[in-house]
């Protein structure tokens, strides 16, 4: 809003009417000031985005495939911010990758996704920050640079959408997983020796969905995965403090008051996988103790009983 007409667009009219009423968003953005230049909205989304050189879908995953249905017919450039694979299923396809419920729900959008370790709060408060910005069409990754490239956020490019949405949902479910291992006091070596399988588990299941592997050493693979599995701002590694602290998910995700997007798309994640014959076994772990099937001790016994293995298979 420094830099542009900015227009914010919101489902909720009571949420709506908060927002302008504080000029800020106490629900979920406390403390920070909306910018007097913002305009705010509600309504059909498609009529907000008429006139927009850009539109960017704020949403969580659950409400992507909704959103980019109203925006169908929409000719700027679109991105959404969400990070994970959808839940639902349909037939023959699960886990789908953000871009490829737009392919399915509204094919003719020319679109693209930003990505990159970027905790809300920092961002609003302009703290340094770097994203990737990445889509098959290079004007829609032109447009999110140009749109976002600043003093305090650099935006780098990248053609590879598999990679970048793998590295996004995949690092929330291994957030839960150091979250876990933080909150049981296993030790610094066992948070790192997470950290770093679960790149190689990432790096798997995105080669197996043809992503490339240089995705996964930058900003939206490695570089998320080290501030989520580390960062205490993430929800998902908040979730994983919380069960170890005896919580049950049910506790920790009312707790929250914001989505933690590893807790829905865990399963599908490890669900997809299987299909591809990919191996997952952090985020198999996850997923027993997100459905229950073992405690917070005996999901790391499991992990540390595996057989030997070569580190680079
Ligand atoms: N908060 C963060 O630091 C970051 C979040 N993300 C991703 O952005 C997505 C959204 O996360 P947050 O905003 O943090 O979640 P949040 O839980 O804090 O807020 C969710 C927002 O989405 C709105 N919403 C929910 N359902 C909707 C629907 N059907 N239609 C329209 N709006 C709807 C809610 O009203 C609320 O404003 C997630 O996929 C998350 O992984 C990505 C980067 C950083
Ligand atoms: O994606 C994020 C930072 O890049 C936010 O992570 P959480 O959703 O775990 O808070």
């Amino acid at each position: 809003a420094d830099r542009h007409a900015v227009t914010l667009w919101a489902r909720d009219d009571a949420q709506l009417a908060a927002m302008a009423g504080a000029r800020q968003n106490e629900r979920y953005l406390p403390s920070v000031p909306l910018p007097a230049s913002l305009r705010l909205t509600g309504g059909p989304a498609k009529d907000a985005a008429r006139g927009a050189d850009l539109v960017i879908v704020a949403t969580p995953m659950a409400a992507l495939r909704e959103q980019l249905g109203a925006l169908a017919g929409v000719t700027v450039p679109v991105a959404w911010l969400c990070k994970g694979v959808e839940t639902a299923t349909e037939a023959g396809a699960f886990g789908l990758l953000p871009h490829e419920i737009q392919a399915r729900s509204a094919p003719s959008l020319r679109a693209g996704v930003l990505s990159g370790p970027s905790f809300a709060q920092e961002v609003a408060h302009r703290q340094p920050t770097a994203l990737v910005a990445a889509s098959p069409h290079a004007d829609v990754r032109a447009a999110l640079v140009d749109a976002f490239h600043g003093p305090s956020l650099r935006v780098y490019a990248n053609d590879d959408i598999v990679g970048v949405e793998v590295g996004g949902a995949v690092k929330n479910v291994l957030a839960i997983a150091t979250g876990l291992c933080d909150g049981l006091s296993l030790g610094l070596n066992a948070r790192a020796a997470l950290i770093t399988r679960g790149l190689a588990e990432m790096t798997r299941f995105g080669l197996a969905l043809g992503a490339r592997a240089e995705t996964f050493m930058g900003l939206s693979g490695l570089g998320d995965l080290v501030l989520t599995a580390t960062g205490d701002l993430s929800r998902n590694r908040k979730v994983g403090l919380l069960l170890a602290q005896g919580r049950t998910l049910a506790q920790a995700v009312e707790s929250l008051g914001h989505v933690a997007e590893g807790v829905y798309c865990a399963r599908s994640v490890v669900q997809r996988a299987r299909h591809r014959g990919v191996e997952m076994p952090i985020a198999e772990g996850v997923v027993a103790l997100l459905d229950g099937r073992v405690q917070p001790a005996e999901a790391v016994a499991a992990l540390m009983g595996r057989d030997p293995a070569p580190e680079i298979a």
